[in-house]
């Protein structure tokens, strides 16, 4: 299997997710511009990143509740090659969110944060064909010491393409990576550390050492 790493850059500004990127960039698969940063600068980031960085995988992690077919169009337009809907809206949202998200060449990521049931909901997300979906402890239940790595193994009868998210860092990235995500995300694990570049080379050469055996 594939496996790709992806930053999230949880941040307020262009300038400071361009200055992470300028660190890390050259390690990680996908460009995660994160909920706050798209909350707090628009579609325009997508457009900014996307522009400096054509060959990496853009994800606007815009995570839709409602208006599935009518919210992402701002930052599909602007570039984005990835956006996510939540397992938590409506079957129809989400339906809606592949389909504009597929007319414009793009993936769609189903966000099972906050969902209770992650292997029933589970079978009813695969059956709608997203292209992954995500095992996320969110950053409000992370304190509860919820694992993400744990929690995708109730998603075992799922063939559709993972990935996994919350609190991942350095000393857990070996055993995400040997989980059945195809796609492992870290944030705070690689932007809050004191040397980010050394962090994702890391991460990097973890993921590419498993990739080898
Ligand atoms: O999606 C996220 C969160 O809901 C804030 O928007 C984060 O990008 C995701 O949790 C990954 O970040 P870390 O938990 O810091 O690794």
């Amino acid at each position: 299997m594939k496996k790709k790493l992806q930053v999230a850059l949880d941040l307020f500004k262009t300038e400071d997710a361009l200055e992470i990127l300028e660190e890390v960039a050259d390690y990680v698969d996908i460009i995660e511009l994160g909920t706050p940063l798209i909350i707090s600068e628009g579609a325009r980031v997508v457009k900014t990143v996307k522009d400096k960085y054509p060959d990496k995988i853009v994800f606007a992690d815009i995570k839709v509740m409602d208006g599935g077919n009518v919210v992402p169009k701002s930052v599909l337009e602007a570039g984005a090659d990835m956006i996510s809907v939540l397992a938590a809206s409506d079957d129809s949202t989400i339906k809606g969110a592949i389909r504009i998200a597929k007319e414009y060449g793009a993936k769609v990521l189903v966000d099972m944060c906050s969902v209770k049931d992650i292997a029933a909901r589970g079978k009813e997300i695969e059956a709608m064909e997203p292209d992954y979906i995500c095992v996320h402890v969110g950053y409000d239940i992370q304190e509860t010491g919820a694992d993400p790595i744990e929690e995708l193994r109730k998603l075992e009868g799922v063939s559709c393409a993972k990935a996994i998210a919350g609190g991942i860092k350095l000393d857990t990235f070996a055993e995400a990576v040997a989980s059945p995500a195809e796609v492992i995300i870290s944030g705070g694990g690689i932007c809050n550390q004191k040397n980010r570049r050394e962090t994702a080379a890391k991460m990097r050469e973890i993921m590419d050492s498993y990739l080898q055996k």
